[in-house]
């Protein structure tokens, strides 16, 4: 179980990725304590895939520092078996059977739970002799989940692993990570588009645009911390200090802003209202939309 002198599950100093002249993570910097869901969220081309691939020692880092659990990503075979990735479109071997799936993975990873993959296999519903390459989306995402899982890692990290899958595939296959995580004592990372997914399970949040990070942080402060007040227009362009604007947007006779004050209730001229996940990353992606790129 992961206990609070563990290393940050994921650090960043100043991570920087480009390839060729395009600039794919810009000056990176975060720390994420250990034993989160961390929910990884930003339009296309915000550097998800990027910083997971960096995380998973897939790419070096162009400039800047990132460790994860501590260590270099990567680092030796040890550290490998620490750390499981499910990639975007969850890749198996299509000629191989979800049976051969498994023996494959005891045999490249020492710490192999048989006992848990057959487990999760039959839980399922997997057909052991049935060819992965005949497997719908969403049995190849429990496939891939069950082989990323039985590696007993301390973090797992899935990059869109629901986004193929019809909404009760997506809850099961939700559930079942959820289970894993709390069954593993394990941290994990998980890049989606759909916010109603990390609202659901993730208790830390970065939202990536960019190539920047625009807002991270544990849920519950995030939520503490942002507020809606609507007022008439112009009264919102004076906030007091200590009141940051993320988003305003004038509805007639009514502007709405969410803003972030850190230091307890804001003193605002309206009553605050609290704000929901959803429109909190909306409005960090809006902003950092209307401002470009940096
Ligand atoms: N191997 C690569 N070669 C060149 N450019 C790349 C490569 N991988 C990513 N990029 C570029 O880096 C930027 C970030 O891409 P990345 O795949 O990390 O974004 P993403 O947030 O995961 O996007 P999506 O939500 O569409 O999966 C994009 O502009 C992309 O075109």
């Amino acid at each position: 179980m992961p206990n609070t002198t563990s290393p940050p599950v994921l650090h960043a100093e100043g991570l920087t990725k480009r390839y060729g002249r395009r600039t794919a993570l810009s000056d990176v910097t975060l720390s994420v304590p250990p034993g989160r869901i961390i929910g990884l969220v930003g339009p296309n081309g915000a550097g998800k895939s990027t910083l997971l691939h960096l995380a998973c020692g897939l790419v070096e880092p162009t400039s800047g520092s990132l460790t994860v659990l501590g260590s270099r990503p990567a680092a030796d075979a040890a550290h490998l078996a620490r750390v499981g990735f499910v990639a975007q479109d969850t890749p198996v071997y299509g000629s191989f059977t979800v049976a051969e799936h498994l023996r494959l993975g005891a045999r490249l990873n020492p710490a192999w739970d048989r006992g848990l993959a057959e487990r999760r296999i039959a839980q399922v519903g997997l057909n052991p002799d049935q060819k992965a390459g005949r497997l719908s989306g969403g049995q190849r995402a429990q496939l891939a989940l069950t082989i990323a899982a039985a590696k007993r890692p301390e973090l797992l990290i899935f990059d869109e692993p629901a986004a193929a899958l019809d909404p009760l595939a997506r809850s099961g296959f939700l559930r079942n990570l959820m289970e894993f995580v709390t069954e593993l004592g394990a941290g994990a990372v998980l890049s989606s588009h759909l916010l109603d997914d990390i609202e659901r399970v993730c208790d830390h949040l970065i939202v990536l645009s960019g190539s920047r990070v625009q807002v991270a942080g544990d849920v519950r402060d995030l939520l503490a911390t942002h507020h809606r007040v609507t007022a008439p227009p112009g009264e919102l362009e004076r906030l007091p200090s200590g009141v940051e604007t993320i988003r305003v947007e004038h509805h007639g006779r009514a502007s709405v802003a969410v803003v972030r004050g850190d230091t307890g209730p804001p003193p605002l001229p309206r009553p605050a209202e609290p704000v929901s996940l959803e429109e909190l990353v909306l409005s960090y992606m809006t902003r950092a939309a209307a401002e470009g790129p940096r």
